[in-house]
């Protein structure tokens, strides 16, 4: 039985097919890069496997369990996009990621005292210690990308979700998160799906990269058809290098 199984999922919006004949399957521990030109359904994707929103048709389960009826840490499945909390600042953002994984969602004496010295950690490595008493809105892009990142991660998911993390990142900075992220996902054997527009990331940090693409088109109506799953590349030992598949989808480059 596979960790996570996805068995001929559809989604549609109104009569617009957005996802059709989507079947994959990951096991506990694997990073999934997720690839596909804009538009295709990717963050709807993941939205599913939030359990955020149920697809029209087909299955989702997670070690052979329906997903949650709803989002749901306790479940382990955390998604760096909703996780930051506005009226929280900084560091109690990271405490509370810590909240989660208690019975009661709230920590009290030394696990409380614990739980600081942890955010302090984390803020140390996400680079955000100064701004600790600052609240998300007064953040760069760039660093509230960091804190969601940090904060997903304090919450030590055993499944994480990421779209398009690292997007609004200096290249300098993307390469310290790579390397956190690939650090903290050896610790805690979590598995990844991660959503991106630049292959080079996909291939380097994904063990698989999955393309989402639009199998066929109808001219007379293009929401008719939903895009699938048409390529699950392997990343790993020497995988198919992005290169080619640059030349083989023009369209992925484009984003
Ligand atoms: N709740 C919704 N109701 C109606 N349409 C929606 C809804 N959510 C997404 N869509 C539409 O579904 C399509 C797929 O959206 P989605 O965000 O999943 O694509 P994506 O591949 O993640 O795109 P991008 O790479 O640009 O982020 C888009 O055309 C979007 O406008």
């Amino acid at each position: 039985m596979s960790f996570v199984s996805v068995r001929n999922v559809w989604q549609r919006y109104g009569d617009r097919s957005i996802l059709e004949r989507v079947s994959v399957t990951a096991e506990e521990g694997e990073f999934v890069s997720i690839v596909g030109a804009s538009g295709c359904g990717k963050s709807t994707f993941l939205r599913m496997l939030l359990a955020e929103e149920r697809p029209y048709k087909g299955e989702i389960s997670i070690e052979g369990g329906a997903t949650a009826v709803e989002p749901n840490r306790e479940r382990g499945v955390v998604f760096q996009k909703y996780s930051v909390f506005p009226h929280l600042t900084v560091r109690d953002n990271l405490m509370a990621a810590e909240g989660f994984q208690t019975r009661f969602g709230r920590l009290r004496g030394a696990a409380r005292k614990e739980a600081a010295a942890r955010a302090d950690q984390m803020l140390t490595r996400i680079g955000l210690s100064h701004v600790a008493q600052q609240f998300p809105a007064s953040l760069s892009g760039g660093m509230q990308q960091r804190l969601a990142i940090g904060q997903a991660l304090t919450a030590k998911p055993r499944i994480l979700l990421l779209d398009e993390p690292f997007g609004a990142l200096d290249p300098g900075t993307r390469l310290q998160m790579h390397d956190f992220l690939m650090e903290l996902r050896d610790e805690t054997n979590m598995t990844v799906f991660m959503v991106t527009h630049d292959l080079e990331e996909a291939f380097k940090l994904g063990d698989r990269v999955l393309v989402f693409d639009k199998p066929r088109w109808d001219p007379q109506d293009p929401n008719v058809i939903g895009a699938t799953i048409t390529y699950d590349f392997d990343a790993r030992h020497g995988g198919m290098p992005h290169q080619d598949i640059l030349d083989h989808f023009p369209s992925l480059a484009a984003g």
